[in-house]
């Protein structure tokens, strides 16, 4: 589970003492998620989300994240605000660790998304890029294509050890990536880990609101785009889905609709961001020990969709 820190009744209560929440009643770790402590905390002023930010979370990035979100739920998305304190503070320290309280959302995460619900994640997904126009925060996507060759060079052998003669593949993906990677489409901040388990639906499926932002960044809208048919339009069985590519293309247009070329990088953008995923859970897959609480993420699930971007998509009823 991901709870790597584990907080007292004693670090509880000097944490809410900096806060006008009254007292705690109900505290207790979140099993989801890899990346972060969570604690859903409930206090006499509500329900409320507290995260540790552990290892991957630069702490000099939090406070783009935290106005980020902030930021986009002054403008009517979704999105979690975090708490300040009396002080004005919302990034604090808990056991040495940076913490933050967030407002609790309501929603659920599906685990096997219908096209119904790629329509709606997509339409959620232009309102995030819409609401984010203006923001001042400025953070380069340090997970985009130039860091990838520098963050393979030091993995190779785990993928030869995952399937041999993979290391040669993925240096001749990194290579016509390189080479074809576009530039200059329409940019803005992403959320740039729009998985099923950061999007939140109501009961009546639909979309309900977006969390977990600690990827987020500027890069092109498109590319956000690509990473979101990765995560919710393939089968248990590796198949691309392209029913439910449509809906959630055509439910990302129903807000902001996709220029020429924006449509025409959509196939490279997917390749590259299956890319990006293969590599961060081939590092990660390397660096869990065995027996370890949170179990890293597959990366042969991301080299299966790398190998149906080689063979390039038909997305919009034509070829690629
Ligand atoms: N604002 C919120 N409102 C309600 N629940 C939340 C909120 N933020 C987080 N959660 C819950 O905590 C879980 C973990 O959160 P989150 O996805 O941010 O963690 P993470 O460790 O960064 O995970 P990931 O592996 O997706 O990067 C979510 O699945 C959800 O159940
Ligand atoms: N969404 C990421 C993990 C989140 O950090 C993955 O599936 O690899």
């Amino acid at each position: 589970m991901a709870v790597y820190t584990d907080i007292t009744d004693e670090e509880l209560s000097a944490f809410l003492a900096d806060f006008d929440l009254g007292q705690a009643l109900a505290f207790k770790g979140i099993a989801e998620g890899v990346e972060n402590s969570n604690f859903l905390l409930e206090t006499e002023a509500g329900r409320f989300i507290l995260t540790v930010y552990e290892k991957r979370a630069a702490p000099e990035d939090l406070p783009y994240f935290l106005n980020l979100m902030r930021w986009l739920a002054d403008r009517g998305f979704p999105s979690a605000t975090p708490i300040a304190d009396r002080a004005g503070r919302t990034l604090k320290t808990l056991r040495g660790k940076p913490a933050a309280l967030v407002q609790f959302l309501s929603g659920l995460s599906v685990r096997r998304p219908t096209v119904a619900h790629c329509r709606e994640a997509g339409e959620g997904l232009a309102q995030l890029h819409l609401a984010g126009e203006g923001y001042a925060g400025r953070r380069v996507n340090d997970l985009g294509q130039p860091y990838w060759a520098p963050l393979f060079s030091k993995h190779r052998k785990g993928a030869d050890d995952l399937k041999p003669g993979l290391a040669a593949t993925i240096d001749k993906d990194l290579a016509e990536l390189a080479l074809a990677w576009p530039r200059g489409l329409p940019s803005g901040v992403i959320h740039a880990d729009y998985f099923p388990d950061n999007v939140f639906f109501r009961p009546d499926g639909k979309f309900a609101a977006a969390i977990d932002f600690y990827f987020a960044c500027d890069d092109a809208y498109a590319y956000d785009v690509a990473v979101t048919l990765n995560a919710w339009c393939f089968e248990p069985d590796g198949s691309f889905n392209a029913t439910a590519a449509a809906a959630l293309l055509t439910g990302y247009q129903r807000r902001r609709p996709l220029s020429p070329a924006e449509k025409q990088a959509l196939p490279i953008l997917a390749r590259g961001a299956a890319m990006r995923f293969f590599l961060t859970r081939l590092a990660d897959w390397k660096a869990t020990p065995a027996g370890a609480l949170v179990k890293p993420h597959d990366p042969m699930e991301y080299e299966r969709k790398l190998a149906v971007h080689r063979e390039g998509l038909t997305l919009f009823g034509a070829p690629a």
